[in-house]
């Protein structure tokens, strides 16, 4: 038996008000011959914040490469903005599974936002007029701006290489925001962070849901840091999907339910959840995210 740690709703909302800006219906995917999930139907709101859980290998980051039209459907449909995958443009942000930097790399926060801006010409020094150019200083201050919003301003002019995980993940949120995209997709952008760091780039996710009303879709394997903060959950089982929020779905009845095997949804004394009896996924990836092992989940549960 394994145990996956998940974790505690905060919000009640279960249709998005206004339009959806994420619309997965009756949605499928197959890859090397497998179903890894399907029949998923999900609908996202405007600045609504959603986690994407399972376990190892079971299809998250799948689903975010099949929202980023990457992944192409075996069945059903995605509508992102109105648009068929990969049509929406700078409209939708992505922050892929986290990238380790050298320690002596020297390219500067900055730097590495502004790539999100201008990737393409990242290097290339432009002709004098252009430098000084209303575009530039246009893109230099929302730069600025967004280095602000992720409250990286103290260290963007250090090199990348020195700058703590926290640190560094703070500037990538900033380099995938820093277009204004309406969806932001995060693929596990706590992963490997300490407990203090994950908490607060998870307040800073909260925060760029409700105040810039981006919508957020985040692959997470911990629920519990981003628990306050979430509207949804996409509960992926091998085969099948649970959608709805937190409440609805963290529960040891849906969980049974999705994974047709007898699963406990415990609550510990801190108000953290721990989910018992998870199956293993029919793969997964060795070299990281090693699960809880049960004992953890015992002296988690108290
Ligand atoms: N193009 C592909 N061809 C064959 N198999 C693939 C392909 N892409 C992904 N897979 C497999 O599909 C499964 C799901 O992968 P995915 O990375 O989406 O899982 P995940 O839930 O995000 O895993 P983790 O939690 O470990 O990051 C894995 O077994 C992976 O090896």
């Amino acid at each position: 038996m394994t145990a996956v740690t998940s974790g505690i709703p905060a919000q009640t909302r279960t249709e998005p008000t206004g339009q959806p800006v994420l619309r997965l219906h009756d949605a499928g995917v197959r890859v090397g011959g497998r179903t890894l999930w399907s029949g998923v139907q999900l609908s996202i709101g405007a600045g609504e914040f959603t986690a994407v859980l399972g376990p190892n290998g079971v299809g998250k980051s799948t689903l975010i490469k099949a929202v980023l039209g990457l992944q192409p459907l075996a069945e059903g449909e995605i509508r992102v903005l109105g648009q068929a995958p990969g049509q929406a443009g700078r409209r939708v942000g992505y922050l892929p599974q986290r990238r380790n930097f050298d320690a002596s790399l020297r390219i500067r926060g900055t730097d590495i936002v502004a790539m999100g801006l201008d990737g393409d010409r990242w290097g290339v020094p432009l002709p004098l007029p252009e430098r000084f150019s209303p575009r530039r200083r246009a893109a230099r201050a929302r730069i600025e701006e967004v280095i602000e919003l992720v409250g990286a301003t103290k260290y963007a002019h250090r090199p990348i290489g020195q700058c703590s995980g926290g640190e560094q993940q703070r500037l990538l949120i900033a380099q995938a925001l820093v277009r204004r995209p309406e969806i932001l997709l995060l693929d596990e952008p706590l992963d490997s962070l300490d407990l203090p760091n994950q908490a607060a780039v998870a307040a800073l996710i909260g925060r760029i849901c409700r105040v810039e009303g981006v919508s957020v879709i985040m692959v997470a394997h911990d629920v519990n840091p981003i628990l306050g903060y979430l509207d949804r959950v996409v509960y992926l089982a091998e085969g099948g999907a649970a959608t709805g929020t937190p409440q609805e779905v963290i529960t040891s009845e849906t969980l049974t339910r999705l994974y047709g095997t007898p699963i406990e949804v415990l609550r510990t004394s801190d108000g953290r959840l721990v989910v018992v009896g998870q199956p293993e996924a029919p793969a997964r990836h060795s070299d990281r995210h090693a699960p809880a092992s049960a004992e953890e989940a015992d002296r988690a549960a108290g």
